[in-house]
């Protein structure tokens, strides 16, 4: 049986933490604050803005959110953002992805400002990543997956990572920040040949391609570590949803494993308010 490594006693050790540094912002006078954007109602938007509601409450933050109608058009749009982004008030912004596909989002994105950038969705948040510029934020999720590495103090340095999955949200940042962390790191992905092979080489395998229930027994080895970022519609369940591993057939296999869900997900919120927190800090020279 394998450990398993749920999320929220990382997630409440986080909010824990920003508990102190928002009252003490708060002692001065500032009170950090998230802007949430979102165009239309998509229900994994919403579903992800609630959790960012409720995890700015419990730690003493505000939030607001800017709700657009699903037709709103560009100029609009861009006009809309640029006034969030300027606002003092304002400390992190999260803008919901993807936006409708009449929208150019390149160029929206491109109009958050990068010190408020709390998602890196803009490309001055990547290049900072790639760069290892600690003012830079990776995107929540990856973010997620090393704050649950930390947390079960697992060790990275000079280990064989292993990274299912390539994509700008997940899949790259996850690999460098796996690399900072002296990581031996391999990034794979669809068209790799002897897939189930290379993953079965991590002593930490990272899954991220999006697709349900696809890393069964033959990806996996007796000790491994397995986070699981996967969110996907359960196609066995109707209504509920899993994860990129099926989890029935590698959980008794390796050492640990975050479940799905209560795994990487469950974490995503404390990070977006740690980066909001952080990013208010540095926009009042207190960081
Ligand atoms: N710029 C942008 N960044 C995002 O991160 C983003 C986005 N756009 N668009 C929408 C999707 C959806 N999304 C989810 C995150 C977590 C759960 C989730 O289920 N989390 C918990 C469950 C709830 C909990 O326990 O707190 C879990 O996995 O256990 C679902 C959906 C992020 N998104």
């Amino acid at each position: 049986m394998a450990e398993r490594l749920t999320g929220k006693p990382v997630a409440d050790a986080i909010k824990e933490e920003l508990k102190g540094r928002v009252a003490d912002l708060k002692a001065k006078g500032i009170v950090p604050k998230l802007g949430i954007v979102r165009v239309g109602a998509r229900s994994d938007d919403l579903y992800y803005e609630g959790g960012a509601k409720k995890t700015c409450e419990s730690i003493g933050m505000e939030y607001e959110v800017f709700e657009y109608p699903q037709d709103i058009d560009q100029e609009s749009f861009e006009k809309a953002i640029t006034e969030i982004g300027a606002r003092k008030d304002i400390h992190g912004i999260l803008m919901f992805s993807p936006l409708p596909k009449h929208l150019n989002e390149r160029k929206i994105r491109s109009l958050i400002p990068v010190e408020k950038d709390v998602d890196s969705l803009t490309l001055g948040s990547a290049g900072k990543v790639f760069a290892d510029d600690p003012t830079g934020f990776p995107p929540c999720t990856p973010t997620a997956v090393m704050e649950i590495l930390k947390y079960y103090n697992i060790p990275l340095e000079g280990k064989r990572a292993v990274v299912l999955g390539r994509s700008l949200v997940v899949g790259k940042p996850a690999a460098i920040l796996l690399l900072r962390e002296n990581a031996t790191v391999t990034i794979c992905h669809s068209r790799t040949k002897n897939l189930p092979e290379v993953c079965r080489e991590a002593d930490i395998l990272v899954a991220a391609v999006g697709r349900a229930k696809m890393v069964k027994e033959d990806y996996v080895k007796p000790g491994m570590v397995v986070i699981d970022v996967g969110i996907n519609e359960d196609p066995d369940n109707p209504g509920k949803y899993c994860g990129d591993v099926d989890f029935e057939k590698v959980e008794p296999i390796v050492d640990k494993i975050t479940p799905v869900p209560g795994g990487v997900g469950s974490v995503t919120t404390a990070v977006l308010c740690k980066h909001t927190v952080k990013a208010c800090e540095i926009l009042n020279g207190l960081a």
